[in-house]
């Protein structure tokens, strides 16, 4: 579980994250969404440590992230929106498999997570390519592939579908929603809902560094258009058609 509270993280003057207080379960799949600037990015750095608070706290299964940082960072994976940034090695599959050696792990078991993550972002084969002449959309398909081999208890990915096209799109959601089933957490940062409404257990929307909306997608869709947050009609619809049913994971 990631458990935030009273979570303040100021830039100078500007208070991006402003006493948020909140607890996401292992296995819940959550969509993080709020206008540019809202904080949700600030937000989800502090998830695995990547900032600290100026006030408040963060705890990862249990334990305070400033406390255990390395603990965080291997619990906690996350892709960020600018993926180029995260890749480190010079081929597809050095990269992808650049975190789990980290861990010290067998080479069969980087194997192993290797090709399932880089299956799960239609890269299979692709091993030997270099990172290098990889285009844009490709090599956040390698940033998400690498966070995936950690296959950490958590997942946050910022912004992750951007650059990618339908069949990469459908390929990593089908590989969250199996991951968020089978006990992963996995929080998606985005201020489009548009791929993303009808997989979440529940939406939470940030306005002004704090957390403005927080619910089931079918209860809180119709809040959501006034935080300019993208919402289609047919999602819309679909979502408000759900809402009678049990809820389902990512
Ligand atoms: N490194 C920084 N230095 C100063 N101010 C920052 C910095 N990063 C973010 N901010 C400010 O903090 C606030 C929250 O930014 P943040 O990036 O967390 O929002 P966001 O919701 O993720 O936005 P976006 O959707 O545009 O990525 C904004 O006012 C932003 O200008």
């Amino acid at each position: 579980m990631i458990r935030t509270e009273g979570l303040t993280h100021r830039y100078g003057d500007v208070v991006a994250v402003d006493d948020v207080s909140l607890a996401i379960d292992d296995g819940e799949c959550v969509v993080l969404a709020g206008a540019n600037g809202s904080g949700k990015t600030t937000l989800v750095r502090h998830f695995n440590g990547l900032l600290e608070p100026d006030e408040g706290r963060v705890e990862v299964n249990g334990r305070d992230v400033a406390g255990d940082l390395v603990a965080a960072r291997t619990v906690v994976g996350m892709v960020f929106q600018e993926p180029r940034d995260q890749l480190v090695a010079a081929t597809v599959g050095a990269d992808v498999a650049f975190g789990p050696e980290n861990l010290g792990l067998a080479r069969g078991e980087i194997d192993r997570r290797v090709e399932e993550a880089l299956a799960a972002v239609n890269l299979a084969n692709r091993r030997e390519d270099r990172v290098d002449e990889l285009s844009g959309g490709e090599r956040e398909r390698v940033a998400i592939a690498g966070a995936l081999a950690m296959e950490p208890d958590h997942l946050v990915l910022d912004e992750p579908f951007t650059g990618l096209d339908d069949p990469a799109r459908k390929s990593v959601l089908d590989r969250l929603r199996a991951l968020s089933a089978s006990g992963t957490g996995v929080v998606i940062v985005t201020h489009d809902l548009r791929d993303v409404l009808g997989l979440a257990d529940r939406v939470l929307a940030m306005a002004d560094g704090r957390v403005a909306v927080d619910g089931a997608p079918g209860d809180v869709v119709d809040s959501l258009a006034g935080y300019d947050i993208r919402v289609p009609e047919r999602a819309e619809a679909d979502t408000r058609d759900r809402s009678a049913r049990p809820p389902r994971r990512c």
